[in-house]
């Protein structure tokens, strides 16, 4: 089974590389910019048709939140208009698109985990243009997997787990907002999630649960907890470490406001296709030993 994944040095797609690297029964091919670039919609067909995908995961967005405000349009040109086209042309190739979407199409008023025929209600211009793409797709290619996800990190790309351990080897305390709850979720983790889901369906040619999931990391907590259990991960493999200090929201001013709460429940997930993610700690202790690893280990040469 070969899938087609859209970005080439995303969190997700590399992730998926990695994670197909050690098996013979799938391959990925990552397809990017120039080739295939999401604000050019003419690029997107021909650029997945060279890849014969069995599959396409539509992973490439436009991910800066706060830029977005200030961005509006070319984030909904690449993450609603780019991701429509992406799923026409896996229509057009008469393969499935697995789609990847947001804990941010919610308002966080919800008390308690959102399930996926909860209503949406974007707070900012990053998740209503992913709002938009999640209807574009849907739109465009009935055999669809719109899997929202949140919170994500990964050895890869730019994210809070880097930001943390980066900010930790230069300072003695870390101020971090403790009234918005979530789950992390490793990029390592989404990966085997979408092979599992792959070969569900590239095995069951009569798969018809197409439509929206929940994917994140098993458990639950907010940005300053995530950014605690980092720092534990960090100093138990002699990284840096640094204090955290709960503060609200309203101490960290952003330019786009985040939903207080965009707690995501994974069991229509688990019960359909039969895969859990991991709890998130474990999941942040292995993306952790790789990211300290890196810095600390001596080199062989020299
Ligand atoms: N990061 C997170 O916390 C979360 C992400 N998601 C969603 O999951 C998906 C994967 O996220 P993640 O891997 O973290 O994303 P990253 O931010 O790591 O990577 C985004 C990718 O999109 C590519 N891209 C951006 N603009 C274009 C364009 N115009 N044409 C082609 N490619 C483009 C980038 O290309 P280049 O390498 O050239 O810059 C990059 O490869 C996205 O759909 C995102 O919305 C959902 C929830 C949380
Ligand atoms: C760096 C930093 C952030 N924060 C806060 C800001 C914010 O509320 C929260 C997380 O910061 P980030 O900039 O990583 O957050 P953000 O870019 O909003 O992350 C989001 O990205 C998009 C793509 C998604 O789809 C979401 O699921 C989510 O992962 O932590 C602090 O309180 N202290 C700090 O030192
Ligand atoms: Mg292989």
């Amino acid at each position: 089974m070969r899938l087609a994944v859209t970005g080439r040095e995303g969190q997700v797609a590399l992730s998926l590389i990695e994670a197909a690297r050690g098996r013979e029964d799938v391959e990925v091919v990552a397809v990017g910019r120039p080739a295939l670039d999401l604000a050019r919609p003419e690029t997107v067909f021909p650029a997945l048709a060279a890849a014969r995908p069995d599959i396409v995961v539509s992973a490439a967005a436009y991910t800066n939140v706060d830029q977005a405000e200030d961005e509006k349009e070319l984030a909904f040109t690449v993450n609603a208009t780019g991701a429509g086209k992406v799923a026409e042309a896996a229509a057009g190739l008469g393969v499935p698109v697995i789609h990847l979407s947001t804990d941010y199409v919610f308002d966080g008023a919800k008390d308690g985990a959102y399930v996926v025929t909860d209503a949406t209600a974007p707070l900012g211009v990053y998740g209503a243009s992913k709002l938009a793409g999640e209807k574009a797709v849907a739109a465009a290619n009935p055999r669809h997997l719109i899997l929202r996800t949140a919170w994500v990190y990964s050895p890869f790309g730019k994210n809070f787990v880097k930001t943390m351990l980066r900010l930790a080897s230069d300072r003695d305390e870390i101020s971090v907002v403790a009234d918005q709850w979530g789950n992390p979720t490793s990029a390592l983790d989404i990966a085997d999630a979408i092979l599992h889901a792959a070969a569900t369906f590239d095995r069951d040619k009569a798969f018809d649960a197409f439509g929206v999931y929940h994917l994140v990391g098993t458990g639950e907590t907010n940005w300053s907890g995530f950014a605690r259990h980092i720092m534990e991960a960090s100093q138990a493999l002699g990284g840096p470490h640094a204090s955290v200090r709960d503060i609200a929201t309203t101490d960290y001013p952003t330019k786009a406001k985040r939903p207080p709460n965009s707690r995501l429940s994974s069991v229509k997930f688990k019960d359909v296709l039969q895969w859990r993610a991991p709890p998130w700690r474990a999941s942040v202790e292995a993306v952790a030993s790789r990211l300290v690893g890196v810095a600390t280990k001596p080199t062989m040469s020299a």
